[in-house]
């Protein structure tokens, strides 16, 4: 909240930032160990303008009080709970435990470790580092009116080109039951090439054709895009789309006694979100689904997520664009070395591009 000081509109926090904490939980019997690696951030919104103004500290929560809130409410949390919940538990604390606190702001991000399984078995007590993260922000006010974000960050996602029309209907055809008679010497794309002009082959077409509907092959393309005289990239149907995807979405509940009851609901529905996030991303296994641009695509993740949970009010997804060129190589002596024939990419980190929206329902107030 702003506050006039001397002329000025002065605003203020303070708080402790990227607090570890581990904590395990038991099973009854003592066998089944669950555990989360959280790291949480808080910023407390409070009337303590005379430490600013007057060497006044008698108003201030001290950040190293904070710090050891955390690992007291950690261990008073007997029972597993998702980061979600603690965050709003944490926000709960400071904001009633202290008259001068009105705001709280709880982030935590939660390392993704992940039960191991050994000979197809999950572990009793073992687990191994995943590689996106479950992040969430809280925003507790004194009044119980409550801001819960959640959101996946590091979530690296590439589909690779697309094979060739041929390539294409040759796997369509040798996975597809009844079309396997047809097909008898065509299993792999060289041997389907070779004997693309045989009756077989053509009846292959047909069939596939008929079966698919248009054949969208390609998996990612990017076209009729500005040119001018700056312009030098090529137009393509054809290409490799890899990013990394930083997504946060809003809950609706909007105070902390209308969240869930249901101890690991938000861990539940971070799975869910994510899952519906990658299908989008890919489409159907076999055919994937094609992506005119990487605007395109987020949009279609961004409106599944909004589609498919009534609790979610916005959705707000960051994907870089990260670029794998393709290898042209040619020497004066020799000529043309390597040729690109959508196979040898350089991979890149930077330069990418940055593409990012959000999509809200129209009550929404993110
Ligand atoms: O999907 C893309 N969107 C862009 O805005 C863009 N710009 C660019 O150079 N390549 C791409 N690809």
């Amino acid at each position: 909240m702003a506050k006039e000081l001397e002329g000025f509109n002065f605003e203020q926090r303070h708080g402790k930032a990227r607090v570890r904490v581990g904590r395990v939980w038991r099973s009854k019997d003592g066998c089944r160990h669950f555990m989360v690696e959280w790291n949480v951030s808080i910023s407390l919104l409070s009337n303590c303008v005379a430490a600013y103004v007057r060497d006044d500290n008698s108003d201030i929560v001290a950040t190293d009080t904070m710090k050891n809130t955390v690992y007291v409410k950690a261990k008073e949390c007997s029972e597993q709970l998702s980061a979600e919940e603690f965050a709003i538990l944490l926000g709960k604390h400071f904001t009633s435990f202290y008259p001068q606190v009105f705001t709280a702001i709880v982030k935590i991000v939660e390392k993704p470790w992940e039960r191991i399984s050994v000979n197809g078995q999950p572990h009793e007590h073992g687990f191994k580092l995943g590689s996106e993260k479950h992040t969430t922000e809280a925003i507790v006010q004194k009044s119980g009116v409550l801001q819960l974000i959640s959101g996946v960050e590091g979530l690296s996602l590439l589909k690779t080109t697309q094979m060739d029309l041929f390539g294409y209907i040759a796997k369509v055809s040798s996975n597809n039951k009844w079309l396997l008679h047809l097909n008898q010497e065509t299993h792999s794309r060289s041997s389907y090439l070779s004997s693309k002009k045989s009756l077989f082959s053509h009846l292959n077409i047909f069939f596939s054709l008929l079966i698919f509907g248009v054949c969208e092959y390609e998996q990612s393309g990017f076209e009729g895009f500005i040119r001018d005289k700056y312009t030098a990239l090529p137009e393509t149907r054809e290409r490799m789309l890899a990013t990394e995807v930083t997504a946060s979405w809003r809950y609706s509940y909007e105070s902390v006694s209308s969240i869930p009851q249901k101890s690991v609901y938000f861990n539940e529905q971070y799975l869910n979100v994510k899952k519906v996030l990658v299908d989008t991303f890919f489409g159907p296994p076999e055919r994937g689904v094609y992506s005119a641009s990487v605007q395109s695509t987020l949009l279609q993740m961004a409106k599944a997520v909004l589609g498919r949970f009534a609790d979610i009010s916005s959705v707000k997804l960051k994907m870089p664009n990260i670029h794998f060129l393709p290898v042209n190589i040619s020497s004066k002596d020799h000529g043309s070395i390597v040729k690109f024939d959508d196979d040898v990419y350089l991979p890149t980190d930077e330069p990418h591009g940055s593409i990012e929206a959000s999509l809200s329902r129209f009550w929404s107030k993110m």
